[in-house]
C-alpha cells in the first residue's frame, strides 16, 4: 500500500492511530496537521508522522485517506472545513470521535458524492493525551466501531480495514445511534462518575484533610479516569446529551434505591446489591480492551528491603520489556510483600516472567 494518508489531530488517538498505520504500511505516507504546534512538532521529531502541515488544504488535496482525531465539536468544524476544499475523487474520510449520531449527520449533510465518509471510535485509550502517550498497540484486542452511512460501499469499509489492521483491533458494524447508547452506558457516563466522586472527596477535604492524604485503592482505581482531558469531555457530554439525560434519571433512581436500602439496614438486599454487581462484573471480557481495559498482570513475591523495586525493574529493562504500571499491594516489615506489575501485552507478561524467574523471584498469575 502506498497510498497518502492526511492525519487531523496528533493527539493521543490520532498518534497512536498514525504509529500502527506506519508498523503494517511502511510505504504510505502520512501527513500530519495539528492547530497546536507544539504537537505537531513533536509528531514529527518522533516520527509519528512522515510530514506536517499547517493549513488544512495542503494535506487534504492529495489525500486518500483523511482521518478526523480531534475533539467531537471541533471534528464536526473540521468536516465542514474539508468539505469546502478540493479533495481527491473517492477519497475516504474517518473520524475518531467518542459520539456518533451527531459526527455522521455532519459528515452526510456536508460531503457530496464523491466523499465517503465512514464514521469510526477505536474503544481504547487512555487519561493522558498528546502524541508524547501515543502507542502503535494502544488498540490492540479493543473493539473498533464502525458507523458507515448506509449508501458507503463494502470496497471502501475493506479498504479502511485494511489500512487500519496493524491496530489489531476488532472491528464491528453498528448505527450511530446504537453506538452513542452504548457508550453513553459503558464510558461517558462512569466518566461522569468518576468526575463526581473526586468533586465529593474535595469537599470533604475542606472539613478535613486527611481526607486526599488517605485517598488510595479503590478511589484511585475509580477515579483514575477523572484525569482525562476535561475539553474532550465536555464536548462528548454535549453532543451526547440525550442519552446521558436518560442514563441521569435511572442512576439517580436507582441511588435512592441504595440509600433506603442502607437507612433501613436491609443487610440482605444490602449483600445482594453487591454479589449482583460481583458476578455482571466477574463475567466481563477482561482479557479484551473497551469496557473494561485489560492488563496483563504479573505477581511477584518481594523481600520488603530498599531498593527492591529498582532490583526488579532493572531486570526487565535489561532485557527491554516494558511495564505500563507498578504496584506494591502489600509490603509489611520483615515479610514478604507482592509487587504488581502490569504489561501492555501477554507476550511482554510472559517474557517478564521468564526473567525474574531467572533471578529466582517467585511470580504468579492470577
Ligand atoms: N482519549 C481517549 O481515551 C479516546 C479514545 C477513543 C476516542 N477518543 C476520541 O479521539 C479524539 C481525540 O482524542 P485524543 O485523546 O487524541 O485527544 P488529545 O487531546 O490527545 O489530542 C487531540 C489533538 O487534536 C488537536 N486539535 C484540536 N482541535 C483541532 C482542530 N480544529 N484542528 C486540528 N487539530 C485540532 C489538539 O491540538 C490535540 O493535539 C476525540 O474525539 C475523542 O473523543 C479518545
Ligand atoms: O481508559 C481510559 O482512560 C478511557 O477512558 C478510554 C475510553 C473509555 O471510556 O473506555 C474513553 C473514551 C473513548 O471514547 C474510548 C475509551
Amino acid at each position: 500500500m502506498n497510498s497518502n494518508v492526511f492525519m487531523i489531530g496528533l493527539g493521543l488517538i490520532g498518534g497512536s492511530l498514525a504509529l500502527s498505520i506506519k508498523e503494517t504500511h511502511p510505504n504510505v505516507t502520512i501527513i500530519g496537521y495539528d492547530i497546536n504546534t507544539e504537537q505537531l512538532e513533536l509528531a514529527k521529531s518522533l516520527k509519528v508522522v512522515d510530514h506536517t502541515v499547517t493549513m488544512l488544504e495542503e494535506g487534504a488535496a492529495n489525500a486518500d485517506y483523511i482521518i478526523v482525531a480531534i475533539p467531537v465539536t471541533q471534528a464536526e468544524k473540521v468536516l465542514n472545513e474539508l468539505s469546502q476544499l478540493s479533495l481527491k475523487e473517492g477519497v475516504i474520510v474517518t473520524d475518531v470521535g467518542s459520539t456518533k449520531k451527531q459526527i455522521v449527520q455532519t459528515a452526510q449533510a456536508v460531503f457530496s458524492d464523491n466523499v465517503h465518509f465512514i464514521g469510526g471510535h477505536p474503544m481504547a485509550g487512555s487519561h493522558k493525551s498528546g502524541v508524547t502517550a501515543a502507542k502503535a498497540h494502544l488498540f490492540e484486542n479493543a473493539f473498533y466501531i464502525l458507523t458507515p452511512s448506509n449508501e458507503e460501499s463494502e470496497k471502501e469499509m475493506n479498504e479502511l480495514q485494511v489500512l487500519l489492521s496493524g491496530t489489531k483491533a476488532q472491528f464491528i458494524v453498528i448505527t450511530p445511534d446504537e453506538h452513542d447508547k452504548l457508550t453513553g452506558v459503558i464510558s461517558h457516563f462512569p466518566h461522569i462518575i468518576a468526575a463526581s466522586l473526586v468533586h465529593q472527596a474535595e469537599q470533604y477535604e475542606q472539613e478535613n484533610e486527611l481526607v486526599g492524604k488517605l485517598a488510595a485503592g479503590g478511589f484511585r482505581d475509580i477515579t483514575r479516569i477523572a484525569s482525562s482531558s476535561p475539553a474532550m469531555w465536555r464536548d462528548i457530554l454535549l453532543h451526547n446529551k440525550e442519552m446521558l439525560l436518560e442514563i441521569f434519571d435511572r442512576w439517580i433512581f436507582e441511588m435512592h434505591k441504595v440509600r433506603d436500602l442502607v437507612e433501613e439496614k436491609k443487610a440482605e438486599s444490602i449483600f445482594d446489591y453487591f454479589e449482583q454487581a460481583k458476578q455482571f462484573r466477574d463475567q466481563l471480557p477482561v482479557r479484551q480492551k473497551g469496557a473494561i481495559p485489560s492488563f496483563y498482570d504479573l505477581y511477584v513475591d518481594v523481600p520488603d528491603y530498599p531498593g527492591i523495586i529498582s532490583e526488579v525493574t532493572g531486570h526487565l529493562a535489561e532485557e527491554e520489556i516494558s511495564i505500563t504500571n507498578i504496584r506494591i499491594l502489600e509490603t509489611r516489615e520483615d515479610i514478604y510483600g507482592v509487587l504488581r506489575l502490569s504489561f501492555q501485552t501477554d507476550d511482554d507478561r510472559k517474557k517478564a516472567r521468564v526473567c525474574l524467574q531467572k533471578h529466582s523471584y517467585a511470580t504468579f498469575i492470577q
